[in-house]
């Protein structure tokens, strides 16, 4: 094909389209095999469903939440008081928080570039955005941007580049929040990836006095079939009505999925988390040297520890590689939509998925540095 059809909207429509091939390595969902610890856990689910049918729902919750933020380093999370919703997907929360946001204000700040179901779905509830430069959060005074506001939203780790927001930076910006009276929300997805964004936000959060929102998902770091809960996690005096539409939405989620994030929470704590870095870590190795040498390719993000990676692609266009790719039932994500103020920035950038199994990572890389060869 020439290229991509009108019907690929949107990033997730790229990501359908690769979904059946045995070489998608387009969509940020952990597909890898699972590890000998995990795959004792799926083999357990009998069991799990039985515990979580007869425990009260409400303490299924809090182990499952106590188990996932503890070992991300989130000790300070408000677990006790019924701040912490858990919903089934982060974009089910990223709903929620959106409608919350539409009543009580017309725009908002959001980080540029991000995966664009962000922006989609806060426009969808006709709110106004202003982009911001990743590399501004946390570092300048952002008074041309804050003036005009109601919020501001950092994903962080940052979707596609990995860049975290510091422990300085977010007590920066939650302070600069603080003082006008904005909402500050953050988008965690990413944050199991690096332990740069270990450090406890939510103290920060609390300490700063700011207004804040913070969406957590279990859905990226383990290959549980997308079971998963995003967790949506709210300031006690935020005074946006996300209870009210948290229960126009959903009543809650399975304690099923709820005992299997404590289980698979408990087995990272136990080792997994540590295997699963050195894993994304040799799979970013393994892009990186399959496409050395290629004339005109770099890749923009050297620190990042997500699991994904950014590769540009020089002078070539990303959509007609990505095309070629198809060609080979191989697919990545091009990057145009990431950059959803200014689409041509991601002109010659696309990113590969690395929560994936070495075999068919390998394979599509190989792939990948022939169609580039040939360009
Ligand atoms: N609700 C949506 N659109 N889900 C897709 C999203 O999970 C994929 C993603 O975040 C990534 O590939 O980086």
């Amino acid at each position: 094909p020439a290229g991509p059809g009108p019907d690929v909207g949107n990033l997730t429509q790229f990501e359908y389209l690769a979904l059946n091939s045995p070489l998608n390595i387009a969509d940020a969902h952990a597909r890898q095999e699972l590890t000998a610890g995990q795959a004792r856990i799926i083999d357990d689910l009998p069991n799990l469903f039985l515990k979580a049918a007869e425990l009260p729902v409400e303490e299924v919750e809090r182990e499952a939440h106590r188990a996932y933020f503890g070992l991300l380093g989130q000790h300070s999370y408000p677990g006790d008081d019924g701040r912490v919703l858990a919903c089934y997907s982060s974009s089910v929360a990223m709903e929620i928080l959106a409608r919350s946001l539409a009543g009580a204000m017309s725009s908002v700040a959001l980080i540029h570039p991000t995966f664009d179901n962000i922006p989609d779905i806060l426009r969808g509830v006709g709110l106004d955005l202003v982009p911001v430069a990743e590399e501004r959060l946390g570092e300048d005074d952002l008074d041309d941007v804050l003036g005009s506001v109601g919020c501001v939203f950092v994903t962080t780790p940052n979707n596609p580049t990995g860049r975290v927001l510091s422990e300085e930076g977010l007590s920066r910006l939650a302070g600069q929040c603080a003082e006008r009276d904005l909402v500050l929300a953050l988008d965690t997805s990413f944050r199991g990836f690096d332990p740069a964004g270990h450090y406890d936000h939510y103290r920060v959060l609390r300490d700063s006095g700011c207004r804040w929102v913070v969406i957590e998902d279990t859905g990226k770091l383990w290959p549980t079939l997308d079971l998963k809960v995003g967790w949506l996690v709210t300031a006690a005096d935020l005074g946006l009505p996300v209870a009210k539409i948290y229960s126009d939405i959903l009543l809650g989620v399975s304690p099923m999925v709820l005992a299997l994030v404590q289980r698979f929470s408990e087995d990272a704590a136990d080792g997994g988390l540590a295997d699963l870095h050195r894993f994304v870590a040799e799979n970013r190795a393994v892009v990186r040297e399959g496409l050395a040498g290629v004339p005109g390719i770099h890749f923009p993000d050297p620190h990042s520890r997500a699991s994904v990676e950014r590769v540009h692609v020089g002078a070539r266009s990303a959509l007609e590689v990505w095309s070629s790719l198809r060609d080979h039932n191989v697919y990545v994500l091009p990057c145009q939509k990431f950059h959803w103020a200014n689409p041509p920035e991601g002109n010659s950038t696309l990113r590969i998925a690395l929560a994936r199994s070495a075999a068919p990572l390998g394979e599509a890389t190989r792939a990948l540095r022939s169609v580039l060869l040939a360009r």
